[in-house]
């Protein structure tokens, strides 16, 4: 089942036209491909996280929906309006978007209220603007301080501020919290989210961290080497992802090849129905880590494994188990796992991965 571009209409059922949509990006560089048909539908309120390794392209797409950049091919439409194709071109400072860098680009000789302001035309503002905008944020009686005076989660909703006052149509982030110390990072991240639902915001966010896309998007846009591979809820994504490369994305994997026989391929932690219709083709059948229940040796069922490695993470511990020649990488929860030599892997069939070969 493949699970992409589940909302692909750019209109929201209430009619709204979708604040972003890309359709047919394509850009080179110097006669080098960056993008190649890369077309993505932001809904009305949406949180999208483009996801994928460093070079992918995100940026680049990122910056041609800013107007940054120019595509070659395809159009980008803003609310509804083209804002770039072959004969039109929309400038940055029109498009009614709004930005956070990574480096969150706060001016340091500005105080708060004034970095805040920055992107409000004078007319447009308010006397008590800054000061409203900051206490949504939590950052009441801060207006008159310095950047450098506040902390990294207290400068990023600072730079959040400023980016959702003008009321744009969608805000753009590009790795926002990759500056953020790891503890500080969930918060941030959390905070950022609450902000944008309560602002009702649409948002494109880009990062390179998996869990970071699992925790805050509504749909992850998969990138790779310049493409989309898969669009899609994480749910969906982590569940049926696209082929082996996107599965690996989110963790790794224990993954068998076999032919489909009456119905069931064998693998080396059992048999596993994959229904009559498919019978004969030859399928990879993946489980992630955590897919393969962990249980003492004198449980019945299940095959047998020898422990080779056990680390404990605190919340989970990650086994390293032999089954003959195959090397099985287990998760599971430290008080339930027995301290033992041998252990019984039993998968969980509801969370295996299948996917034809060479996918
Ligand atoms: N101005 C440029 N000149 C030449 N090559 C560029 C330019 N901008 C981007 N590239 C190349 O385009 C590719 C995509 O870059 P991009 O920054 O969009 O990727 P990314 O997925 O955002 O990666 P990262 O997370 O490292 O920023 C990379 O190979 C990069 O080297």
């Amino acid at each position: 089942m493949q699970m992409t571009a589940s909302r692909a209409d750019p209109k929201s059922p209430q009619g709204e036209p979708a604040p972003l949509a890309m359709e047919g990006i394509g850009y080179s560089i110097g006669g080098r491909r960056i993008l190649s048909d890369v077309s993505l539908t932001v809904a009305p309120r949406e949180i999208v996280c483009l996801l994928g390794p460093s070079g992918c392209g995100k940026t680049t797409l990122l910056r041609i929906a800013a107007g940054i950049e120019r595509q070659d091919e395809g159009t980008v439409r803003i609310a509804g309006t083209v804002v770039a194709d072959r004969h039109t071109f929309v400038p940055a400072e029109a498009r009614k978007i709004g930005f956070v860098f990574q480096d969150l680009a706060l001016f340091p000789h500005l105080r708060v209220a004034d970095n805040v302001l920055y992107g409000l035309s004078v007319k447009a503002r308010g006397p008590r603007q800054a000061s409203e905008a900051l206490a949504h944020v939590g950052l009441e009686g801060y207006e008159r301080a310095y950047p450098h005076q506040l902390s990294g989660g207290q400068q990023q909703r600072v730079a959040l501020t400023r980016a959702l006052l003008p009321a744009p149509r969608v805000v753009l982030f590009d790795e926002p919290f990759s500056g953020l110390d790891r503890g500080l990072r969930d918060t941030v991240r959390e905070d950022t989210v609450r902000i944008l639902r309560e602002r009702q915001a649409t948002a494109v966010i880009v990062t390179h961290d998996p869990e970071e896309a699992l925790a805050m998007a509504d749909r992850i846009a998969l990138m790779r080497e310049g493409r989309i591979v898969q669009t899609a809820t994480p749910e969906e994504i982590w569940r049926w992802p696209v082929d082996l490369e996107a599965a690996r994305v989110f963790s790794s994997l224990n993954s068998f090849t076999g032919r489909v026989e009456g119905g069931i391929v064998e693998t080396p932690v059992g048999r596993v129905p994959v229904g009559a219709e498919r019978e004969g083709e030859r399928l990879v059948v993946a489980f992630r880590p955590e897919a393969l229940r962990v249980f003492p040796v004198d449980r019945g069922a299940g095959v047998e494994a020898t422990v080779e490695q056990r680390r404990f993470f605190g919340t989970h511990v990650e086994i390293v188990a032999r089954v003959g020649e195959v090397v099985l990488k287990l998760r599971a929860d430290p008080y339930l796992v027995p301290h033992a030599e041998t252990v019984r892997v039993v998968p969980d069939l509801r969370q295996a991965i299948i996917l034809p070969v060479g996918e």
